[in-house]
Formats: C-alpha cells, sequence, structure tokens
C-alpha cells in the first residue's frame, strides 16, 4: 500500500492519429502535467529516412534500408521539456523536420522490416520508463503498446489539419506541399497502420473543435477514470 502521499503507479498513455490531429502537442502536455515520459514514435521513422536519404540508399530497397536502419544507434531522448534525437550518433533533432524528409518519411514507415526493428525498440523504450510514458504515432494504441491503460485515437477534419499544418511551417512551404505531407502521407501511412478507426477500448477524440488545453483535459480524465486514481498533475501549468 502506498502512503498516499505519493502517486506510485505506473501509467502507459498511448495516442494514435493522423497527422497534424495534434498528437505530439497533445502527448507531449499530457507527460509534463503527470510527470512521464514522452515518446514521439514518429520521429523514430523520420530518423531512419534521414539516415537512408544521407547514406544513398534507395528506399525502394526495402531490404537495404531496413538493414541500414537496424544496424543504426538510435538515441531518442524522452524528457517532454528536452527532446532530441540522434541516429549513427549524429543529432538529427532539428533536420527530420525538414520538408524533404516529410516527403519521404512514409516510404520509411511502410517497410515492414523497418517497422519490425522500431516497433521492437518503442517497446523496450517504453518497458524501460519507470513513472510510465506517453508514446504517440499510428500503431501504438493497436501495435505497440495495445494493453496501455490509456488508449485514445485523436482525430480532426481534414481542412483543420492542413490548415494547422500551414500555420505551423509557414512560408517555406507551398499549400501544395502542406495537403501533400498531410493527405498523401495518411493515404500511404494508412496502408501498414489502422488510425482512422478506433480499435476495441480505445477512445476517439476529435480536437476539430477543441483547444490543446481541452484536449489535453479529456485525456487526463481519462487516465483519471482508467486508473481509479486521483492523478495529481507534478508539474501543473503550461500544456
Ligand atoms: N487542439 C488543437 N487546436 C489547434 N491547433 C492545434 C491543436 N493541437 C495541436 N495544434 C497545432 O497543430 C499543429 C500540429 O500539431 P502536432 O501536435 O504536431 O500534430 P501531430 O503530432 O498529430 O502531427 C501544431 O502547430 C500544433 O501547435
Ligand atoms: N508509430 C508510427 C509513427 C509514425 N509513423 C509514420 C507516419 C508518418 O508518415 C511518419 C512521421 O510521423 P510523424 O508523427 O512525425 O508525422 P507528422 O508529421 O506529425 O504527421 O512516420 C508510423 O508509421 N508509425
Amino acid at each position: 500500500m502506498g502512503t498516499g502521499q505519493e502517486a506510485t503507479i505506473r501509467l502507459v498513455v498511448a495516442i494514435d492519429g493522423p497527422s497534424g490531429s495534434g498528437k505530439s502537442s497533445a502527448a507531449r502536455g499530457v507527460a509534463r502535467r503527470l510527470g512521464l515520459a514522452f515518446l514521439d514514435t514518429g520521429a523514430m521513422y523520420r530518423a531512419g529516412a534521414w539516415l537512408a536519404l544521407d547514406r544513398g540508399v534507395d528506399l525502394a530497397d526495402t531490404e537495404a534500408t531496413a538493414r541500414l536502419v537496424r544496424a543504426a544507434r538510435l538515441d531518442i531522448v524522452t524528457d517532454p521539456d528536452a527532446f532530441a534525437i540522434a541516429i549513427a550518433d549524429i543529432d538529427v533533432t532539428a533536420a527530420i523536420r525538414e520538408p524533404r524528409i516529410s516527403a519521404a518519411v512514409s516510404r520509411v514507415a511502410t517497410n515492414l522490416a523497418v517497422r519490425e526493428d522500431l516497433i521492437a525498440r518503442q517497446r523496450a523504450i517504453i518497458a524501460g520508463a519507470e513513472r510510465g510514458i506517453v508514446a504517440e504515432g499510428r500503431d501504438i494504441t493497436t501495435v505497440v503498446a495495445p494493453d496501455a491503460d490509456v488508449r485514445v485515437l485523436l482525430v480532426a477534419d481534414a481542412d483543420a489539419r492542413v490548415r494547422r499544418r500551414h500555420t505551423e511551417l509557414g512560408q517555406r512551404v507551398s499549400a501544395a506541399d502542406v495537403t501533400d505531407q498531410v493527405v498523401r502521407r495518411d493515404a500511404d501511412d494508412s496502408t501498414v497502420a489502422n488510425f482512422t478507426t478506433a480499435a476495441d477500448g480505445v477512445t476517439v477524440i476529435d480536437s476539430t473543435a477543441l483547444d490543446l488545453a481541452g484536449v489535453i483535459d479529456r485525456i487526463l480524465a481519462l487516465a483519471d477514470a482508467g486508473t481509479g486514481t486521483e492523478i495529481r498533475p507534478s508539474r501543473p501549468g503550461r500544456p
């Protein structure tokens, strides 16, 4: 029995959804509020794509791409306030957000041998998170951590998602490129992971008309209800 002074439970929160639905922002916010780790699994696929492009590997050569990624050291920081990622000892934190990576990443994410490797690494990170973790991606609720305590499918209308991405990327990316990054990429990514319909036990949250704080509050309420424990924020404040 705990003393009641501190939350002793370990909590795993899994969030899936399409591009621009707000997964990263919400997952980071929930992790901050609950003092949990944060895992951006999309960043791992982006790092794999960065490495393959850097080494000049043809992404159509699925075996060569998988061999390269499998052999690479991959370090990802799970502190929600200090996100960073390195592959093959190269810091790619900023580079993985470049439009050329966004345009290519689905080709790596639909490589089933790469997925097998990265899913194993994601499970190990989740298992190693002492107090718990908020992990987000496309297949966390269904494949990576189907036994998570809280499972959320975060959705939003395509128009809203494109608009958010456009605001985020600003002038440096054309409207056509933003639509490609959101709509075409989701169509490609949907061929290997189901993030359009909720699996059994997964709660759908529609963020179209909710602000970020509203989304975070809904997920915190699910965490409270799911554990039967009042989960006290360890770090109240900004989302
Ligand atoms: N509920 C929301 N309402 C409005 N904008 C949001 C909301 N959630 C996130 N955003 C913004 O939308 C953009 C995409 O959010 P992000 O968390 O990166 O989505 P995802 O990880 O699902 O692709 C970011 O600029 C973010 O600040
Ligand atoms: N668990 C995951 C996470 C991401 N992916 C894919 C889907 C995307 O095309 C890339 C990058 O994911 P990311 O979450 O960074 O994408 P967004 O730009 O936030 O929409 O990886 C995946 O297939 N499975």
